[in-house]
């Protein structure tokens, strides 16, 4: 009994020793990140790590479209019912909110598990002084809607985001219909309520349906049904949170073999895996890309900041746009 109580004690001092080696580990750490000077290049300047986002009752979100949008949907997923927010018509609005303060954060779809990258929204994060500190994943369930006392039969015009026209695509071959893309599936529930057309016909969710009085036509209309969009939360502040475990950079490169290769080997040789991959087109410059990568990783291990540095090294317009 004796011993067993030295042990256990033993142990207890082992377990201290072990916490006090990680949280002096972990201090050391994030001095490097917010030490511009160790910062490995201009990209990375300037991060700091926060406990966790700063979101009290005077907070405001913005987000893309109208109430019934899957981007409200991820807003309130993210930071409760209660939340403080605006609506825009545009994806290119919540950053122009962002960046001018009149919102603290921004939610913007960015890629969905069908149909890909929502088109865009990459360049535009890229290319404006936003970060993204966290993410959020809505599960998309598109249904089709029209008017009260319509029905399939009579429908001629369907309404979508050019998102949800994709997500569906195998319902919607089977019908003769005109697809029009605008500029959120909300707008285009509201659209058809607004026009009381019996022939026209709106892609979103159940929730749109039922906010602006529409009666569903048919359910559950998209190609698969695990049909997921993951949505990003942006702010025009440099920060992370401590437990961040993905991490989005943009670079470009040079048209010459192998550069390519020679980046990813960065990330492959520090073993971290890669998540995704984007390239999109350089304005002005033909045949030239710029590629956005998500990895997992924390900004806090000293593994990934190496797999950054050599990116940073080899690569061009570096710049880490976000780790949440
Ligand atoms: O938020 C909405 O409702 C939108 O119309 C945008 C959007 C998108 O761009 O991906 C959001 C989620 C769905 O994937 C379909 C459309």
């Amino acid at each position: 009994m004796e011993d067993l109580r030295t042990v256990e004690a033993q142990i207890a001092s082992l377990v201290k020793t072990r916490d006090k080696i990680l949280a002096g580990m972990a201090d050391e750490n994030k001095k490097l990140t917010n030490d511009s000077s160790l910062a490995v290049c201009d990209g990375m300047k300037n991060f700091t790590c926060v406990k966790k986002l700063e979101v009290d009752k005077d907070t405001v979100v913005c987000y893309q479209g109208v109430p019934g949008a899957y981007s409200q949907q991820a807003m309130f997923s993210f930071f409760g019912k209660e939340i403080q927010n605006i609506n825009v018509p545009d994806f290119g609005d919540v950053i122009e909110m962002v960046k001018n303060g009149k919102a603290d954060y921004g939610v913007l779809p960015i890629e969905n598990s069908s149909a890909g990258f929502v088109n865009g929204i990459y360049d535009m994060v890229g290319n404006n002084d936003v970060t993204i500190v966290g993410e959020e994943e809505v599960h998309v369930a598109h249904a089709l809607m029209g008017v009260p006392g319509s029905d399939l039969s009579r429908i001629k015009t369907v309404y979508s985001h050019t998102q949800g026209l994709l997500q569906c695509t195998n319902y919607l071959s089977r019908k003769p219909w005109k697809q029009c893309s605008v500029a959120n599936t909300a707008v285009a529930a509201v659209k058809v309520i607004e026009e009381g057309d019996k022939t026209q016909a709106a892609i979103a969710s159940e929730l749109a349906a039922e906010l602006y009085g529409l009666q569903i036509l048919a359910k559950d209309i998209v190609n698969n049904d695990n049909n997921t969009t993951r949505f990003i939360i942006l702010s025009k502040q440099k920060i992370f949170v401590e437990k961040a475990e993905n991490i989005s950079i943009r670079f470009s490169l040079p048209d010459e073999s192998g550069t390519l290769y020679n980046i990813l080997s960065h990330i492959n040789l520090n073993g971290i895996n890669m998540t995704s991959i984007e390239s999109r087109p350089l304005t002005g410059r033909k045949w030239e890309y710029a590629f956005f990568v998500t990895m997992e990783g924390s900004l806090l291990d000293s593994r990934t900041r190496h797999a950054l540095q050599g990116i940073c090294e080899d690569a061009m317009d570096f710049r880490l746009i976000g780790t949440y």
